[in-house]
């Protein structure tokens, strides 16, 4: 393996303690840090990202207020309760795992929730503090990619960042920070002709499509840093990001796994804005 492996987990947990020290501040001043965690319906496997979530939480002294609904749950009694948290003093940050059932309107659900608490930085008024370059809350994966990226000791300045995938919660967000960064960014997408055109004049490439082996090592300049945001099951049930590990990290210089990549992090950058919007209230 000549690429470095970015280990997400090792990151997580140096920046995790980081916000238990902080969250436990907070606590000692009366401030203890609240995130309500909210699920509508089944999906296993937001089941399981939930459940992490509030984990993590707990691990971090911040306290969590889960709250599970059946599927049929009705539009306007999610935003009924998303109305309520928003006025609690106690909560923080408010998170609506999606996907949310295909009668609920996310936008809705995500413009219901007051900027002020919007920990998954998902809102109209969010994504224009991220374009404005001004201190809203970052989404949380591509603010954890961003981490990653940082954490490999490479300058971002003047280098070449190839985005794989536009959708509003990675790929536009990504390219928004890596462009804060003063990074060059190209945005390729589904409908790009000869992905590998772009992605081999990368320094920098994050992987945001969603596709098993979207990225293989002919496509990769030799040294570059490869981010892979995608989770995929495989046939056999096992996970798989967007890239071809086992090819690409033999050209790569730096190289995120999945699992234990972009995933922990996505937790951490949670609990991070979680963090700063507690701080943000109590110093109000
Ligand atoms: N409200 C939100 N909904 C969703 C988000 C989000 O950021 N906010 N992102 C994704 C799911 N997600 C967080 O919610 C998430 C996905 C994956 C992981 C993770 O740790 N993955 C592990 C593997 C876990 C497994 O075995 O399945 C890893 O990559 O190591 C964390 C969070 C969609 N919805």
């Amino acid at each position: 393996m000549t690429a470095q492996l970015i280990d997400g987990n090792a990151l997580s947990r140096q920046l995790r303690s980081e916000v238990a020290q902080r969250a436990a501040a907070l606590t000692a001043r009366g401030h203890q840090p609240g995130l309500a965690v909210i699920l509508v319906g089944e999906d296993p496997a937001s089941a399981v990202y939930v459940r992490n979530k509030v984990k993590a939480c707990e691990d971090s002294g911040v306290r969590s207020i889960f709250e599970k609904y059946d599927a049929d749950l009705s539009e306007a009694a999610l935003l009924a309760r998303i109305e309520a948290l928003n006025a609690d003093p106690a909560v923080h940050g408010i998170l609506v795992q999606m996907p949310l059932p295909k009668h609920i309107d996310p936008h809705k659900v995500i413009e219901a929730i007051a900027t002020s608490k919007d920990v998954d930085g998902y809102s109209v008024l969010s994504a224009g503090e991220l374009m404005a370059g001004l201190d809203g809350f970052r989404p949380c994966t591509p603010y954890g990619s961003m981490k990653l990226i940082e954490s490999t000791g490479q300058s971002i300045k003047g280098k070449h960042a190839v985005v794989i995938g536009r959708s509003n919660t990675v790929g536009k967000p990504m390219a928004l920070l890596l462009l804060q960064a003063n990074a060059t960014v190209t945005v390729t997408h589904s409908g790009t002709p000869d992905l590998g055109y772009h992605t081999r004049q990368a320094d920098i490439v994050v992987a945001a499509v969603g596709r098993a082996n979207t990225l293989t090592a002919d496509m990769v300049k030799p040294g570059a840093i490869v981010i892979d945001v995608g989770i995929n099951r495989k046939a056999d049930g096992k996970l798989c990001g967007d890239v071809d590990f086992e090819g690409v990290k033999e050209v790569a210089g730096w190289i995120t796994p999945v699992p234990g990549g972009v995933g922990p992090m996505t937790i951490t950058m949670l609990l991070v804005n979680t963090i700063e919007a507690a701080e943000r209230a109590a110093a109000r």
